[in-house]
C-alpha cells in the first residue's frame, strides 16, 4: 500500500503552489500547479509551439520509453479566470511523492493562453477534482488521484499550504494523514461532487477585531448561507459580496476600487480577523493573511495601497475557498468518503 508527500512551492505572493511530479520513463520531474479547482493533468510538452513557451520545462514525449499516443483524442479547457489550454492526450508513468500510476492520461499542450506561457515557473496544472469534469474528448480520463486510489492505505489526499514567508513550503500527503501537521480536532462536512467540484455548504461568518489581543472582541455570527469549493488553483478567497463588505467595513478608509478590480485598503491599517463557520467548524482566517499583496508598487515597503486576499464571488455560481482560506488550515480531501475535513494549525 502506497502513501506519498510532496512539498507545496509557493510562488511570489503566494499566487499559486507548484510541486514537483515525475513523468516518463526515465523520469523527467515537472514542476506542476496542483489544483483542486479542476480535473485535467496538462504539461508544457516538445509539442507545444515554441512561441508559447516562456521557458518552462517541457514534457519530452519523444524521450520517455512508456510514453503512448492515446490516438483520437484531444483536450480544451477553460479556467475561472478566463485562461484556456487545448491539446493532445498520451499515458505514461507519472509518480508523486513516491506514489505511481501507470498509464495515467498526460495531456500535451499545443496551445496554451499568455497567462500560461507568461508563468515560466509553472510546467501545467494537475487537477485534484473529481473524474466528471476531465475535459478530454471523446473519453474523459481519470485524474491522477483517482487512479492512485487503489494503491494508497486511505482513499484520501491532505493539503498544507503556508505562507510563503520565510520561504515555508506547504505539503500534499497523499494516502495518509499526518497528525503533526494540526493542532486541534478534524471537523468533517459532506461534499456535493454533482457539479464534480469539492463543493460544500458554508453557513455564515463573524469578525474578530485583534486591534489588540486583551480585547478579544469577537462580533457575533451573521448567517449568510452560501455553497463553496476548496480550490487549491484559485490564489484568493472569493465570499458572497455581503460578507465582503461586512468584513472591508471593519477596516478604515478600505474601499472597492474599479480601477484596480476589487477590495483595497491603506497597507498600515489592521485587518481583523475573519471567521467563516463550516457545519460546527469555526475556521479562523487571520487578518495578516487578508493584507494579500501590495496594489501601487510589487513590494510592501514603498506600497501605500493593499490589494485585499478576500474579494466578492458576484457573479459565480458558488464562493471559492481558495489559498488565502487554504494557508489557514489543515484540510483532508476524502476522495472515497466525498468529505472534507477541517483543522486549525
Ligand atoms: C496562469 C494560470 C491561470 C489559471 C490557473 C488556475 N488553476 O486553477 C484555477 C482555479 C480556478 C478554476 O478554474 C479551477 N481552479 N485557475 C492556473 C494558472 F497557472
Amino acid at each position: 500500500d502506497d502513501q506519498g508527500e510532496v512539498s507545496a512551492v509557493p510562488q511570489l505572493f503566494d499566487v499559486e503552489y507548484l510541486a514537483p511530479v515525475e513523468i516518463g520513463t526515465p523520469p523527467q520531474t515537472l514542476m506542476l500547479n496542483f489544483d483542486t479547482g479542476s480535473s485535467d493533468l496538462w504539461v508544457f510538452s516538445s509539442e507545444t509551439p515554441s512561441r508559447l513557451q516562456g521557458g518552462q520545462k517541457l514534457y519530452q514525449i519523444q524521450d520517455s520509453t512508456t510514453s503512448k499516443r492515446l490516438a483520437n483524442h484531444t483536450w480544451s479547457i477553460q479556467y475561472g479566470d478566463g485562461s484556456r489550454s487545448a491539446g493532445n492526450v498520451y499515458l505514461d508513468t507519472v509518480s508523486v511523492g513516491g506514489v505511481t500510476v501507470f498509464q495515467q492520461a498526460v495531456e500535451s499542450a499545443t496551445t496554451v493562453s499568455s497567462s500560461f506561457t507568461a508563468d515560466a515557473a509553472s510546467s501545467g496544472l494537475l487537477g485534484l477534482a473529481f473524474d466528471s469534469i476531465n475535459q478530454v474528448r471523446p473519453n474523459k480520463q481519470k485524474t491522477f488521484i483517482s487512479n492512485a486510489l487503489e494503491s494508497l492505505e486511505m482513499g484520501l489526499f491532505t493539503a498544507n499550504l503556508k505562507k510563503a514567508e520565510p520561504t515555508a513550503a506547504g505539503n500534499y500527503n497523499f494516502g495518509f494523514i499526518d497528525e503533526t501537521e494540526f493542532t486541534g480536532p478534524l471537523s468533517f462536512i459532506d461534499v456535493n461532487t454533482t457539479r464534480g467540484f469539492w463543493e460544500f455548504q458554508a453557513s455564515g461568518f463573524s469578525i474578530q477585531s485583534n486591534a489588540n489581543s486583551s480585547s478579544n472582541t469577537s462580533s457575533m455570527f451573521v448567517p449568510v448561507a452560501h455553497s463553496a469549493i476548496a480550490d487549491t488553483g484559485t490564489t484568493l478567497l472569493l465570499l458572497p459580496a455581503a460578507i465582503a463588505q461586512a468584513y472591508y467595513w471593519q477596516v478604515p478608509s478600505a474601499r472597492s476600487s474599479a480601477v484596480v478590480g476589487g477590495w483595497v485598503f491603506p497597507c498600515n491599517a489592521t485587518l481583523p480577523d475573519l471567521t467563516l463557520h463550516i457545519g460546527t467548524y469555526k475556521a479562523v482566517v487571520p487578518g495578516e493573511l487578508i493584507k494579500f499583496a501590495p496594489a501601487d508598487t510589487d513590494d510592501f515597503e514603498t506600497a501605500t495601497v493593499c490589494y485585499g486576499g478576500v474579494q466578492s464571488s458576484s457573479g459565480m455560481p458558488f464562493a471559492i475557498y481558495g489559498d488565502v482560506f487554504l494557508k489557514a488550515q489543515f484540510t483532508v480531501f476524502d476522495v472515497e468518503g466525498h468529505q472534507l475535513g477541517f483543522a486549525p494549525k
